[in-house]
């Protein structure tokens, strides 16, 4: 049984179609990433799986119970940890006060270790809190009962970095002890340090599924080089070259052999094919200067994110990390 089963979850507020057909699975023990560009429609996912909204269509099911079954629900409420994005805790109680409630309600394994890790203060009203305190708290309110499975909402927002650190540390921990993680967010350097797994929705569809290494190896290498000749654009014209800048920095007419033999080119571009093909491909031009490395994160999701349906389909086309040789 997976912890997080949608099965055509959909959500229709009327004007927005904030949910339309989601379907996917959270295997137990993963992390699992949600992410989308704002208004896309993480939250109302997540609020529909604490049966906080009712679905228009669909099922969604957490810990094997259905969400729209109130008592089942509460059953697994019991294993489960929710960090919203803006933690609703009584202003006027003190962390301490915060953290006894939750202790009465849910149940209290581990907030010792968890304040030690998290460190947020206890004892001033919790309306006095920056916005990175009232997260603080809410990662040991979240955590302290031990449960199987944590839905967060971008929990790093806010967190300075030894504490982003820390809690990075502490979900791997957490994993290796078959936790489940579903977390919404926007900070992509965490998604890919974290992340096993990430979904990405765009305008209430999901758009892709899949591991974070067949989205890095998707977005492919950045190749820059530098060759003591005239390259014309053509050469470079083979399977798996994309966005190709080329600029003769000395000499320069390729046709015109003198200055074809003191030309300088360079070129950059993203590849996504076989790096050994390209290699051998390049042999025949005396080449100054290579460098190929791994094109940013940024770049795949942007193409999943961006504002064509028509990108975003063509983003999620799997021939493109089925390509031979592709990684
Ligand atoms: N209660 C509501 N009534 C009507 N429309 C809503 C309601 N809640 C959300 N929406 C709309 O549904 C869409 C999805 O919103 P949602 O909050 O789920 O997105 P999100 O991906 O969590 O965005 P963000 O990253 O900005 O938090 C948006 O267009 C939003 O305006």
């Amino acid at each position: 049984m997976a912890a997080i089963e949608l099965e055509g979850l959909t959500k229709d507020y009327g004007e927005v179609l904030a949910n339309d057909g989601v379907t996917f699975s959270v295997e137990r023990g993963e992390i699992f990433g949600y992410l989308g560009p704002n208004g896309a429609g993480k939250t109302t996912t997540i609020r529909t799986l604490l049966g906080l909204l009712a679905p228009t269509a669909g099922t969604a099911r957490v810990l094997g119970r259905d969400v729209t079954d109130e008592d089942a629900l509460l059953e697994a409420k019991r294993k489960l940890g929710y960090l919203p994005d803006t933690p609703a805790f009584d202003e006027t109680a003190t962390g301490r006060e915060v953290l006894d409630l939750h202790a009465a309600i849910k149940g209290d394994e581990r907030s010792e270790a968890l304040l030690e890790l998290f460190e947020p203060p206890l004892d001033r009203p919790v309306r006095d809190y920056s916005h990175g305190n009232v997260r603080k708290l809410g990662l040991v309110t979240t955590f302290m009962h031990d449960p199987e499975l944590v839905i967060l909402d971008e929990p790093t927002s806010g967190l300075d970095p030894l504490i982003q650190h820390r809690f990075a540390e502490f979900l791997r921990e957490e994993r290796e002890r078959g936790v489940t993680v579903f977390f919404s967010s926007h900070v992509l350097s965490e998604v890919r340090r974290l992340c096993d797994r990430v979904g990405i929705i765009r305008n209430g569809r999901l758009v892709t599924v899949e591991p974070v290494e067949s989205l890095l190896d998707r977005s492919g290498k950045v190749v820059r080089l530098r060759a003591a000749a005239s390259i014309p654009r053509e050469a470079l014209a083979i399977d798996g070259v994309h966005d190709l800048e080329t600029s003769v920095v000395r000499g320069g007419d390729a046709d015109d052999a003198d200055d074809a033999t003191t030309a300088v080119t360079e070129c950059a571009f993203t590849f996504t094919g076989d790096v050994n093909a390209l290699l051998a491909h390049l042999r025949e031009y005396r080449l100054l200067d290579l460098s190929i490395e791994e094109a940013p994160l940024e770049d795949v999701f942007m193409r999943f994110y961006g504002d064509s349906e028509e990108a975003a389909e063509s983003a999620s086309q799997p021939e493109l990390s089925e390509r031979p040789g592709g990684g």
